[in-house]
């Protein structure tokens, strides 16, 4: 109960003779010993109990705390009022340390994470802005560019800085299905927002010079930050590009950018995002994001909701081919027929 704005409590167990009358510390605050007493448990064994006055001058107490105080310690951390952080020490102790804020609207998580730190040297590289906001514990991507840099394992940050969205696993639930036209696709049954991390493209890093020619493999991703950045029409400016990206390829800037070096071969080791399919009207885009290391090459290749996607709507993306861009070993061009149904759709993949 309150007096006067002290917390009276009565606590059961015992208390060292010597602090008798001295001050004791509990979960809400600092508290004088104001009258104690035995009595008889109820199993007949001997119970002291003690009243203790909250000390004055201490910062008041809010309805939450006083609540907690009574119960017992919330078994879920995702049931903690106020939970801005799963686990400050970001996976480096033996037992999650949460992060609560009932204080501040809206609640912020404590220094850790680089949405309030202005030194942050990768949220520099993305211009002024961090390029995520976080909305609910989710990051989202604030808007296309050209290349993400992410905090990594170089930082003092922890794992749930905003600025490392890319690498917090999956959000939303989703589910792998057999089309009518397309083989495998892969559709969600949470509403996605716009901006939300999907996945990475996971697979085996290649060298492109080892996969080209390869006309069965359909699960092979070229790094590629430009066309990325500028959709299909960064392939196709490849040959001439007057792009201003200073930071991808400061070295050749009079110079085409080079043809990407690197691809991900996602077909025969790859997650669930090998499974989603071209559409020439897509609701995901893909972004390059770098996050331990700078060499835009070795870039990892994410995919992020370009709209609100509602349950049940299949995932996907542009693959960006260049139209007659396949060719067979004989020199043949090679076809494939688009499945998507979009209003707009090319007609065609390759
Ligand atoms: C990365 S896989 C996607 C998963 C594939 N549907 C499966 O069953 O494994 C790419 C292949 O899926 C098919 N595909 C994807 N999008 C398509 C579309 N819009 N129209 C027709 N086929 C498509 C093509 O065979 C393409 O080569």
């Amino acid at each position: 109960s309150k007096d006067n704005g002290n917390l009276i409590r009565v606590i059961r167990g015992h208390v060292a003779k010597n602090s008798y009358t001295g001050k004791i510390y509990t979960y809400d605050g600092l508290y004088k010993v104001v009258d104690d007493w035995v009595q008889k448990g109820v199993q007949g064994h001997v119970v002291y109990k003690y009243k203790l006055k909250r000390l004055e001058g201490q910062p008041s107490l809010t309805t939450t705390e006083v609540r907690f105080t009574r119960a017992e310690a919330p078994r879920k951390i995702s049931e903690l009022p106020g939970l801005v952080c799963d686990d400050i020490s970001g996976g480096q102790e033996n037992i999650p340390i949460p992060a609560t804020n009932v204080v501040d609207d809206p609640p912020v998580p404590p220094s850790g994470d680089c949405a309030n730190n202005k030194n942050c040297s990768c949220a520099q590289l993305n211009g002024s802005d961090l390029p995520y906001v976080s909305f609910k514990n989710i990051g989202r991507l604030v808007e296309p560019k050209a290349v993400v840099f992410e905090c990594g394992a170089n930082c003092s940050c922890n794992r749930n800085c905003v600025n490392r969205t890319s690498q917090q696993g999956l959000q939303h639930r989703l589910e792998v299905f057999k089309t009518a036209s397309k083989g495998w696709g892969v559709r969600t049954w949470d509403t996605i927002l716009p901006g939300a991390p999907i996945c990475e493209y996971v697979g085996v890093l290649k060298r492109t010079e080892e996969v080209d020619g390869l006309l069965h493999n359909n699960y092979i991703f070229d790094i590629d930050c430009l066309q990325t950045m500028k959709g299909l029409d960064g392939r196709e400016k490849r040959a001439g590009s007057d792009m201003n990206m200073p930071s991808l390829h400061a070295e050749n800037d009079s110079e085409a950018p080079p043809a990407p070096e690197y691809c991900i071969d996602a077909g025969s080791i790859g997650s669930f995002a090998r499974f989603i399919n071209h559409s020439c009207n897509p609701n995901l885009f893909v972004q390059c994001v770098l996050t331990n290391h700078h060499d835009v090459k070795l870039a990892k290749v994410m995919l992020f909701a370009a709209d609100t996607i509602l349950p049940l709507q299949e995932l996907c993306y542009d693959y960006g081919y260049v139209l007659n861009s396949v060719v067979s070993p004989d020199g043949k061009i090679v076809k494939l027929p688009c499945c998507c149904g979009a209003p707009d759709c090319r007609k065609r993949l390759y």
